[in-house]
């Protein structure tokens, strides 16, 4: 049986219609557009790409979108200004700083600056702690849209053994938070892990967050898991040009697989979607209403 293809690119669409809805009724009744800033240090041609797909999506929802595009020369104490001043910004609800940033920044001093109610990436160690303890937070774009997939293909998660594999504190830690509130059994595996076929092998659900491409094969998954590739990785056609390919050999995995994200068109448009679904969030937790339904973990 071949595996059911998980529509990343059609479930975010979703999410970025129900986000559209809550920015009418924020607008509408409150008065209030929820507002983006997004920072990118330096020129990085995919980061441009993306913080230019961001701007786009976060303007087709409805919202204020701001692009803060700064030389690779740039000071930390210039950026630690700015973050201030969006910080400071009653307009801008959301701030991301688009990562890496050069290496003569202290990137854990810049999302330190970034108001945690602010934080949609969900990376300042504030919301980490909250996430990590099982409070209210801002969670990570990325492993946000990962679980929403998981719960809209398999329902509840509760008791299912569950390999994440990656422990980045942008994707692999938090996802494994996540994975672990939702009651799964989690391992989290990486450059280390011994034996981690056997262990990838063990896995209901395996979420693959590492930048090797097409590491994950048939061999490894039992029949009928569900396989989330987080991996975005550029690599050169034969016939010259390039592709984006996952972490996962996906035509050999989709043989044995209950379910699959592609890539692209699986997780990268949800991490945009949820981008844009923790802007709400954050908005309407400033002005004290509800959270907004089907956009929070
Ligand atoms: N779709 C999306 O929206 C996003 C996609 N990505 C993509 O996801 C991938 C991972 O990103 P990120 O977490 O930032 O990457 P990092 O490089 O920060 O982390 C990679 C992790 O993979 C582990 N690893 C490396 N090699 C192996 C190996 N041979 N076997 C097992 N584990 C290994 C590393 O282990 P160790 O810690 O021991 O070094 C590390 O924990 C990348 O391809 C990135 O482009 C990232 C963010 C968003
Ligand atoms: N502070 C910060 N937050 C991030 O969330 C962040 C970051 N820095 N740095 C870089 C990574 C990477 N990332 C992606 C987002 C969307 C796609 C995406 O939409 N991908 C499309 C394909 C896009 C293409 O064709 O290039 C897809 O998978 O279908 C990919 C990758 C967010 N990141």
């Amino acid at each position: 049986m071949a595996a059911t293809v998980i529509d990343g690119k059609a479930f975010a669409a979703k999410v970025r219609e129900r986000v559209k809805a809550h920015v009418t009724r924020l607008v509408e009744e409150h008065g209030v557009m929820p507002g983006l800033a997004v920072v990118l240090v330096g020129e990085n041609p995919a980061s441009e790409v993306y913080v230019r797909s961001k701007g786009k999506a976060t303007r087709e929802a409805g919202m204020k979108s701001v692009e803060h595009k700064l030389d690779a020369a740039t000071s930390e104490a210039d950026l630690l200004a700015l973050i201030g001043e969006l910080n400071r910004d009653e307009t801008i609800h959301g701030i991301l700083v688009q990562l890496p940033v050069p290496d003569h920044i202290d990137a854990d001093k810049v999302l330190a600056a970034i108001d945690p109610a602010k934080d949609v990436d969900g990376f300042h160690i504030s919301n980490v702690g909250l996430l990590g303890t099982g409070q209210k937070a801002m969670v990570p774009c990325t492993p946000l849209g990962c679980l929403m997939m998981l719960r809209e293909e398999l329902g509840s998660l509760s008791g299912m053994e569950a390999v994440v594999i990656g422990r980045s504190n942008i994707v692999g830690k938090p996802m494994a938070q996540l994975l672990l509130k939702d009651s799964c059994t989690v391992t989290i595996a990486h450059s280390r892990t011994r034996d981690l076929p056997g262990v990838v092998r063990r896995a209901d659900i395996v979420v693959a967050a590492v930048g090797r491409p097409n590491m994950v094969t048939s061999e490894w998954i039992k029949p009928g898991a569900t396989v989330i590739d987080v991996g975005i990785n550029r690599i050169e056609k034969p016939e010259g040009g390039t592709r984006l390919v996952g972490d996962v050999d996906y035509e050999d995995v989709a043989k044995v697989a209950g379910a699959i994200t592609p890539v692209p068109g699986g997780v990268g448009p949800m991490t945009i979607a949820c981008l844009l679904a923790n802007t709400v969030t954050a908005c309407c937790r400033k002005l004290g209403l509800a959270e907004p339904e089907g956009l929070t973990a």
